[in-house]
């Protein structure tokens, strides 16, 4: 699909550090250990077995990378005012989970709470803000939110965000777990979704023009 290939990496350009493709598998590979983990707990905190999300619901994760860089506000284009910042515009994430590293001492982050207020996820150090995305939304039957963020960068330093998007199997049809069906009273609040078909159309939306 060329809407999903058109920003992947090229591993080899020559001003990479020497071992940028190696660190980056490495870092791939435990965030989805770290992943898988998380997918577990959900799942016993969903009154489900540890193993519910395991298979193509989120075993075989078609994962996504992004190494994200927003300039800082002053080099965006030659001004310094708040209309200037580089950011992201409001959204959901895609799949299940997104780990989200970001650089320390920028606060450029914002997540939408329930009673629709933007406010700041700052970075703290050795940690993760993690999303919940729209798959884990339709899979706990709405138990668990897709909370909006986005992204705005007023301050001049350049920040770099690392999101590591942890998703079901590209052909995964998602529905409601049974277990979160029960626990809503027997409503089934979302239609199945073919994750591959939700994600090309949202990239489509968020990012063509
Ligand atoms: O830069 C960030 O902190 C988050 C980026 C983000 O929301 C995304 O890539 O989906
Ligand atoms: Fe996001």
């Amino acid at each position: 699909v060329d809407v999903l290939l058109s920003c992947n990496i090229v591993f080899d350009r020559p001003h990479y550090p020497p071992n940028f493709k190696e660190l980056m598998e490495e870092y791939i590979s435990l965030c989805t250990e770290v992943s898988r983990k998380i997918m577990r707990g959900i799942a016993l905190a969903l009154g489900g077995s540890p193993d519910e999300f395991e298979g193509e619901r989120g075993g075989d994760a078609f994962w996504v990378m992004r190494l994200i860089g927003y300039p800082g506000a002053s080099t965006a284009n030659g001004k310094c005012t708040s209309e200037n910042d580089i950011g992201c515009g409001a959204h959901t994430d895609y799949g299940l989970l997104t780990l989200v590293n970001q650089d320390e001492n920028i606060t450029a982050l914002q997540v939408r709470n329930q009673a629709g207020e933007w406010i700041s996820a700052p970075p703290n150090p050795g940690t993760f803000v993690c999303n919940i995305g729209d798959m884990l939304k339709i899979l706990s039957n709405g138990l668990y939110e897709s909370t909006l963020h986005r992204v705005i960068n007023k301050s001049q330093t350049y920040r770099v965000c690392v999101a590591f998007f942890y998703e079901p199997n590209y052909d995964a049809a998602v529905e409601p777990l049974e277990v979160c069906v029960r626990k809503r009273g027997g409503t089934r609040k979302f239609e199945k979704a073919v994750y591959g078909e939700h994600l090309v159309s949202k990239v489509q939306t968020n990012f063509v023009t």
